[in-house]
């Protein structure tokens, strides 16, 4: 596709009964996931006389190039496919950059809500990008497999174990790793689809894991996102406003950083399959609920008080003389003051494989976090949980991935370029 199939975000892919500009509005997000601009949709005409305007949902398109990949800082989709691959045997450093050239040049297309010609699927016709990003991720077998190991950044050492772990090792890491999202189950599938076609001979699926979030619209106004334990989840996440989130989030885009210099305007991926155990969970009163977290149910709020922004009071006792926010309260030691600053984005999908052997529901959070150092985010943090979280008892971390994502791509170049082409 060249850029000039778009004009000012404006997909030319078939939009639904669209029949012209027709005052639709299609929302073109920025990299930093806020609204960057408006445009037109406009359709080739689909032969319907209603000519009817896509709806905000479909429209939005989040750019594919940029400084960081999009699917970081992008708000919260509703649709989630994660897939991981390994090299074929024999595929080496050539395949695996030819391969992740045409993975961007797909995922391109495929975010301007452009088909993928003669070859596409047709799913995704009629609809719009539907904020569909695609977000690619080296593992740690990569650089050994590409003859890349000097390039290979030492925050890519594996995990630590823990001890609540239950990881299947065939579920976890893997030398490439995709994250899809949009706000379109078709759209995302299509996505996916490509994906998968497009690594040919030169890589197999590893494991694939299926999320979703709530769909945009379906509260009054836009709120942080629930989770299959219906609490508020993402609250007191960093915020791209707040001073130090580039350096918590982003390997800095100048190169200062440590670490090799392709990572510049990366993040570290830490991906985890959280299982729920949802029977036991439902059984606790809401408010032994509550206490677990440290947060109210209803609307997100500390149990110290106040609304869902109010700062936790970590200090206040009850009249019991206890903490109000009890000591193993999950909120209480995940938060960054009780870790040393440590600091991550979660940025998760929920997910639903119907029911387990055991009879109970294969259910809870594909837990995805971002983080410019895994040693000062995820790890030190799920150490701590580790050692007596309220919410331990609860949940069963089943699968795990670490991946380095490199910074976006720059207009006709594709993701890793600066890696491979070292
Ligand atoms: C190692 C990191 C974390 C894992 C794993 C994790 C799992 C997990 N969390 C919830 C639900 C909630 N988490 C909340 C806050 C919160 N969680 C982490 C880290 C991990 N969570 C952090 C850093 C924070 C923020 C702490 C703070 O600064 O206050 C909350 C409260 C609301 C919020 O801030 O998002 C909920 C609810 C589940 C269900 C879960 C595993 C399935
Ligand atoms: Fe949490």
């Amino acid at each position: 596709m060249s850029d000039s199939d778009i004009d000012n975000g404006i997909p030319r892919r078939r939009l639904l009964g669209a029949a012209g500009a027709a005052g639709a509005a299609g929302l073109v997000l920025g990299a930093g996931g806020g609204a960057a601009g408006y445009a037109a949709a406009s359709g080739s005409g689909g032969g319907h006389g209603d000519a009817k305007a896509l709806a905000s949902v479909g429209s939005t398109a989040v750019p594919f190039h940029g400084e960081h990949q999009a699917g970081i800082t992008t708000p919260l989709q509703a649709r989630g496919h994660l897939v991981a691959f390994d090299l074929a045997p024999g595929a080496g450093r050539k395949e695996a950059a030819a391969l992740l050239r045409r993975w961007s040049a797909a995922a391109r297309k495929m975010t301007a809500g452009e088909p993928l010609g003669d070859a596409d699927t047709g799913v995704a016709l009629d609809a719009g990008p539907s904020s569909l990003t695609v977000t690619f991720g080296f593992g740690r077998t990569f650089f050994g497999r590409t003859g890349l190991e000097k390039q290979r950044p030492a925050a890519l050492d594996p995990l630590p174990d823990f001890s609540s772990d239950h990881l299947d090792a065939r579920r976890s890491n893997g030398d490439l790793w995709v994250q899809i999202g949009a706000d379109d189950a078709l759209v995302a599938f299509h996505a996916l689809r490509a994906i998968r076609k497009e690594a040919g001979e030169a890589a197999r699926v590893r494991w694939q894991m299926d999320g979703f979030n709530r769909s945009p619209g379906a509260t009054a106004q836009p709120m942080t996102t629930r989770n299959l334990m219906g609490q508020v989840d993402g609250t007191n996440n960093p915020k791209p406003s707040e001073a130090d989130f580039d350096r918590r989030i982003f390997v800095p885009a100048d190169g200062s950083g440590e670490g090799p210099g392709w990572m510049a305007g990366g993040s570290y991926a830490v991906v985890r399959r959280i299982r729920m155990l949802l029977d036991d969970w439902e059984k606790l009163t809401r408010g032994d609920q509550e206490k677990v977290i440290g947060r109210r149910k209803s609307d997100g709020a500390p149990l110290t008080g106040g609304s869902e922004t109010t700062d936790p009071d970590l200090e206040k006792a009850g009249p019991d003389g206890r903490p109000v926010i009890a000591a193993d309260a999950h909120a209480r030691i995940s938060a960054p003051e009780q870790n040393g600053g440590a600091a991550m984005l979660r940025r998760p999908f929920s997910y639903h494989d119907g029911i387990a052997a055991d009879g109970t529901p294969d259910a809870g959070l594909l837990f995805i976090c971002w983080q410019a150092d895994p040693l000062r985010g995820f790890v030190p943090v799920q150490r701590k949980l580790d050692r007596g979280d309220a919410l331990s008892p609860f949940v069963r971390h089943e699968a795990s991935g670490l991946f380095a994502v490199p910074g976006g791509a720059r207009d006709g170049e594709y993701v890793g370029q600066r890696l491979l082409e070292s």
